[in-house]
């Protein structure tokens, strides 16, 4: 099976495509989108890319390349322990306090506001498509005073210096990740990172009415359906228009999922099942060092 991945090697994303899918081929591409777009042109079987931070919330374009421009299932989410380091060109390693550009992926940056205030303060960050991109960018360019927020396994690749570990504000800090996929392809269960199964729906409320969301959360509640996230993000057809992503902890079975749906149709709701699939949890705190 190929794997697409949000690249190049060594990216979060990577760590956890190989975490999951070892025996795999992993393809990297350089941003969200083009996985996406090698997933509809059938490059790939499965898809992987990053959803969302503790820290940092909604990766927005994943989000919104599932809502607005694909139609892809989720087949399968693994959660992963972040740990965040900043790292230079090893001839600047000694100075690395005057490092004068950050390099990351947005969310990375977002993750480590407290170590950029206080040791790098006032120096500008540029954001990449990837944590791993940044270290390609700071390996290719010796000659710039840049750092990038990067993990160890892209200090490894790239050959940079880690100059401060684990500088992500807060030591909970996971990502989690989908895996997208239009084939039948099922992800084995029977591993220690198993955590159980369960199914996102997407819902969009009926024109502005006082309480609607209060029923949608009822058509959920009084079936006793456990509900693990509820974000909104927005239709883009005007301000105040929302959908709702939910996330309900089970599998898609006969009675309860399709009865919520059906009532929430009958209120006026559109559903849309983005998937019912297994969840999975990386335990490891280290980054693995891969061997290709
Ligand atoms: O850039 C990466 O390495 C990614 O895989 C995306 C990402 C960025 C920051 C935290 C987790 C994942």
């Amino acid at each position: 099976m190929k794997i697409g991945f949000l690249g190049p090697k060594a990216t979060f994303t990577d760590i956890a495509v190989r975490s999951l899918f070892p025996k795999e081929t992993a393809v990297p591409y350089p941003t969200i989108p083009a996985c996406f777009d090698a997933m509809i042109g059938n490059e790939i079987d499965l898809a992987v890319v990053p959803l969302e931070n503790a820290l940092e919330g909604s990766v927005n374009i994943t989000l919104d390349y599932l809502i607005h421009e694909v139609d892809l299932p989720i087949v399968g989410e693994l959660t992963a322990p972040i740990r965040q380091h900043f790292m230079v060109h090893p001839g600047n390693l000694e100075d690395w306090a005057e490092t004068d550009v950050v390099y990351s992926h947005s969310h990375a940056i977002a993750q480590c506001h407290k170590f950029l205030h206080k040791e790098l303060k006032g120096i500008p960050c540029e954001s990449t498509t990837s944590t791993a991109a940044a270290a390609q960018y700071v390996k290719d360019h010796p000659g710039e005073k840049a750092g990038a927020i990067a993990n160890e396994l892209a200090a490894q690749v790239y050959g940079l210096a880690i100059a401060k570990e684990d500088i992500h504000d807060f030591d909970f800090n996971h990502t989690k990740f989908i895996v997208l996929s239009n084939k039948k392809i099922t992800i084995e269960e029977d591993r220690e990172e198993f955590s159980g199964h369960k199914t996102t729906v997407m819902v969009t409320l009926p024109a502005d009415r006082a309480g609607a969301l209060h029923q949608v959360l009822s058509a959920f509640a009084w079936r006793k359906l456990n509900l693990t996230k509820i974000e909104s993000r927005p239709m883009k057809t005007g301000l105040g228009n929302y959908f709702f992503i939910i996330d309900i902890d089970m599998k898609q079975d006969d009675v309860l999922i399709p009865g919520a749906v059906a009532e929430l149709e009958a209120l006026g709701c559109s559903v849309k099942i983005l998937g019912s699939y297994p969840y999975f949890h990386l335990h490891k705190k280290e980054n693995k060092v891969l061997q290709d």
